[in-house]
Formats: structure tokens, sequence, C-alpha cells
């Protein structure tokens, strides 16, 4: 098969949301097609589209996202855009994404990983562990709130939100003696003077596919799947089969406490795997290993080992 390459007359249509990590993204995917085709940049026309998540995020400011509405509040336009043709693909942080995309649309090309560890921000400290009995905590993740009620009830965790320097400013306000976010979106921006410190994985597991860019495409398009074929990272693709059946099968949305973690050693995968309950009380993990092409099945497998431990309502807010 000839492909028919884009030009800059004809450039194929990066679409992305229009944050600074998004577009960050949309930048580093459109560097790595034109070097794999030796292509000019202007090949490719990166376009930024408005989500209902960037809208109703910004005028309710204070409000956990989770209240903010359903499923696919960031994806949505930009979905709508790939099958109506206005863009051809899409980059997204596979963290956010849904585990099954709509009826026509395919999202299996991954960039090589980022770090996939959490980081600790603080103005006064360097780690977890020295923060004070009582310490305030700033995040609005379900899952970093339960990981850390978890393991140090005492702590007071606080709504937090907005982006890195909103955080900082606030950390400086003394609202929170420290927050959190994802080392890859920290490096990916390049942010050096940003005061964080990755924490080790067995001390907080991270969400799945955290740190993982992800390009979507129509199913049917038979010239952005060679392209982007040619940038797919198998290693990644590998990890993320795992971490996602785990996902699937656990039937997780944004709205539940969940992290997982698959790691290649040679030919052997290691997937780690938690639930929590919403509040921190309890806390449910396995660590397995299996062959790295049984990695979707071990997902599924450690899913529904730790469903049929935490039984029902495990996820149920305690009011
Ligand atoms: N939910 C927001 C989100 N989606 C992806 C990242 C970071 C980059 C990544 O994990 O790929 C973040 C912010 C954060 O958790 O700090």
């Amino acid at each position: 098969m000839t492909l028919t390459l884009p030009s800059p007359a004809s450039p194929l249509k990066i679409g992305t949301r229009g944050s600074p990590l998004a577009l960050a993204q949309a930048y580093e995917t459109r560097s790595r097609l034109a070097a794999a085709f030796d292509l000019p940049l202007e090949a490719f026309e990166i376009v930024v589209i408005k989500t209902t998540g960037d809208n109703q995020a910004l005028i309710a400011a204070d409000k956990p996202l989770k209240e903010l509405g359903g499923k696919g509040l960031f994806t949505k336009e930009i979905e709508e855009d790939l099958l109506s043709g206005a863009i051809d693909i899409a980059v997204h942080s596979m963290k956010d994404m849904p585990v099954a995309q709509p009826e026509g649309l395919a999202l299996d090309t991954y960039l090589p990983r980022e770090d996939v560890r959490d980081a600790f921000i603080s103005p006064a400290l360097t780690s977890l562990h020295e923060l004070a009995e009582g310490a305030v905590v700033g995040t609005s993740s379900l899952r970093r709130r339960a990981q850390l009620l978890n393991r140090r009830p005492d702590l007071n965790v606080v709504e937090f939100r907005g982006n890195v320097q909103t955080r900082l400013r606030k950390l400086s306000e003394g609202v929170a003696d420290c927050t959190f976010l994802a080392m890859a979106g920290l490096n990916r921006l390049a942010m050096a003077d940003v005061p964080a410190n990755p924490i080790e994985t067995g001390d907080m597991l991270p969400a799945v596919a955290q740190g993982a860019i992800g390009i979507e495409r129509r199913a049917d398009d038979g010239r952005a799947a060679e392209m982007l074929a040619a940038i797919h990272d198998g290693e990644t693709g590998l990890r993320l089969a795992a971490e996602r059946a785990f996902l699937a099968a656990l039937d997780g949305s944004c709205e539940t406490p969940i992290a997982g973690l698959a790691e290649l050693h040679g030919s052997t995968l290691r997937l780690r795997g938690e639930v929590l309950r919403p509040d921190g009380s309890e806390s449910i993990s396995d660590d397995q290993t299996c062959p790295v092409e049984d990695g979707a099945e071990l997902g599924r497998e450690m899913a529904a080992k730790l469903l049929e431990k935490a039984g029902k309502g495990f996820f149920d807010w305690k009011s």
C-alpha cells in the first residue's frame, strides 16, 4: 500500500485540548510523526478544541471535578470532531480516557511512557513521611485522597484544583501543607522550579495509565493507522493492555479510587493493583506476574479477585 503523506498544502489535523500539558503532548506527537516520515512540521496542523469539561471547570473552579458531570467530559467534543473529519487524530492523557471508545474510533497508539510516579509538592517538605500529625493535604483526586487517608487517617484532606501555578499560590497562602501532581505532567512541561519530589510506587500506586499519551483515530482511516503504527511504543502498549483490562473489569470510572501499574522485567510482566473505599478506611491490593503477552488476562483476573474480596458496596460513600 502506498501512503499519501500529509503536506503543508494538505496537513494532518491533530486535535487537542488547549491546556499547556495537552499542547505539549500534541507537539510531542507532531515531532515524532514528522521525524518518522521526514516531513516538515507544517505538514501537521494543531487544532485546539474546547471541551465541556474545560468550560465547566472554569465556571465552577472550586467544585470537585466529579460533581461537574459524566463520562467523557473532556473528550466528547474531540471525539465528535474525529468522527466528523474535522480532525484526523487526537492526542490524550491515557489516564483520563474511558476504557472503551465510541463506535468508529480506535485508541491503540501510545508514545513511550513518562515517569509513572505521583509527585509530592510542598514548599517546606520533601516527602510524605515528613507530614506532621493532622497536616492538611490538598487534592481533588479520589485515588490520592483514599490512599493518603488509608495510610494516614490523621491527615486532613482539602479539595484542591487548578493548574500548577494556582496550586503553588494556594500552598504559599497556607491553604495546605502539600499537594500532588503526576511527575509526567511536570516533566513534560519542564517545570524544574516546582518543589516536587517523586513518591515511590510502593508508597502511592499511580492511576492506571498515568504518564502515558495515547493517540486516537477513526478506525477506518488507513493512513492514520499506518502513520501512528510508526510511532507506537510496544512496551507501553503491553503495560497499558494489562492496566486497562484491570480497570475495565473493575468497571472503574473517575469516581472510584483505583490504582494500577504494570511493569516489564524482560519477558515477565508485573501487575500491581489496588482498590480503596472512598473514605480510605480499607484498601485491597494484589501483586502478580505473568508472561508479557498475558497482561490483559492477568488484569481481568486480578480485578475479579479484588472485587470478590471487596464485596458489594465497597465503593459507596459512607455518609
Ligand atoms: N487528571 C488530570 C491529569 N491527566 C493527566 C495528568 C498528568 C500527566 C499524565 O499522567 O499523563 C493529569 C494531572 C495530574 O494528575 O497531575
